[in-house]
C-alpha cells in the first residue's frame, strides 16, 4: 500500500514556552527543519509524571492557540534521590548533601496537533554530574551541570556543542524524525 496521505495542519505549528532561552535553543537546532513559529504564554507549572505534564500542557497550549502546538517541559533529575527533583528543580537548586551527584537532564516534547487530540511525546535525555557552579550563569542550571565525557560545564561550552549533545538536542532530533516521516502539510503556509 501507498504510504498514507500527508495530514493537512491548519497552520504552522506554534512553539509555546514563556523561556527565551529554551526558544533560543529550539530556533538553532531546528534551523528550518520545521516550520513553526512561535508564542509566549505562561502556562501553569503543573504537578505529576514528568511526561504527563508536557502531555497536559500540549492540551492546554492547544485549545488556547486553537491549532498545533509544540511544548516542552525540562527537567534535572538526581540519580540519588531516584530522579527527583524532576520537573521541581524549577524550585529546588541548592545544596543537596547526598555523595552521589550524578543526574541526568531530560527535555519532553510534547506535539499536539489541534485542541482535543491526543499529544505525542519525544523524549531526550543526557546524563551526568552536578558541580560547584562554572560558567556564564544565564539559563537556570546550566552552570551545574556537566554532562558525562566532558570537562565543561552545559554554561562553559560553546552553544553548538551543548545543542549537539544536550537533553533538548536528542529529544528534537526525534520531533525532526517523525516530521520527516509523518510528512505534514501547512494550509495557510501563512509562516515559517
Ligand atoms: O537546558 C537547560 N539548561 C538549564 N536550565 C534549563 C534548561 N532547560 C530548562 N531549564 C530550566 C528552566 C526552568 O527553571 C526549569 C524547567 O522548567 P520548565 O517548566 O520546563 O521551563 P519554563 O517554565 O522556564 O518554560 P516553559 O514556559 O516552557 O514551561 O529548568
Ligand atoms: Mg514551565
Amino acid at each position: 500500500m501507498a504510504a498514507a496521505a500527508a495530514r493537512v495542519l491548519p497552520k504552522a505549528v506554534t512553539f509555546v514556552t514563556g523561556n527565551a532561552k529554551k526558544l533560543e535553543e529550539v530556533r538553532a537546532i531546528l534551523g528550518s527543519s520545521i516550520p513553526f513559529q512561535s508564542l509566549k504564554l505562561d502556562l501553569p507549572e503543573l504537578q505529576g509524571e514528568p511526561e504527563d505534564i508536557s502531555k497536559e500542557k500540549a492540551r492546554m497550549a492547544a485549545s488556547q492557540v486553537n491549532g498545533p502546538v509544540l511544548v516542552e517541559d525540562t527537567c534535572l533529575c538526581f540519580n540519588a534521590l531516584k530522579g527527583l527533583p524532576g520537573p521541581y528543580i524549577k524550585w529546588f537548586l541548592e545544596k543537596t548533601g547526598h555523595e552521589d551527584k550524578s543526574a541526568f537532564a531530560m527535555c519532553i516534547f510534547s506535539l499536539a496537533l489541534g485542541p482535543g487530540e491526543e499529544p505525542i511525546t519525544f523524549v531526550g535525555k543526557t546524563a551526568g554530574k552536578i558541580v560547584p557552579a562554572r560558567g556564564p550563569a544565564d539559563f537556570g542550571w546550566d552552570p551545574v551541570f556537566q554532562p558525562d565525557g566532558f570537562d565543561q560545564t552545559y554554561a562553559e561550552m560553546p552553544k553548538s556543542v551543548k545543542n549537539q549533545i544536550s537533553h533538548r538536542g536528542k529529544a528534537l532530533a526525534l520531533v525532526k524524525e517523525h516530521f520527516a516521516a509523518a510528512n505534514y502539510k501547512v494550509q495557510n503556509n501563512e509562516s515559517a
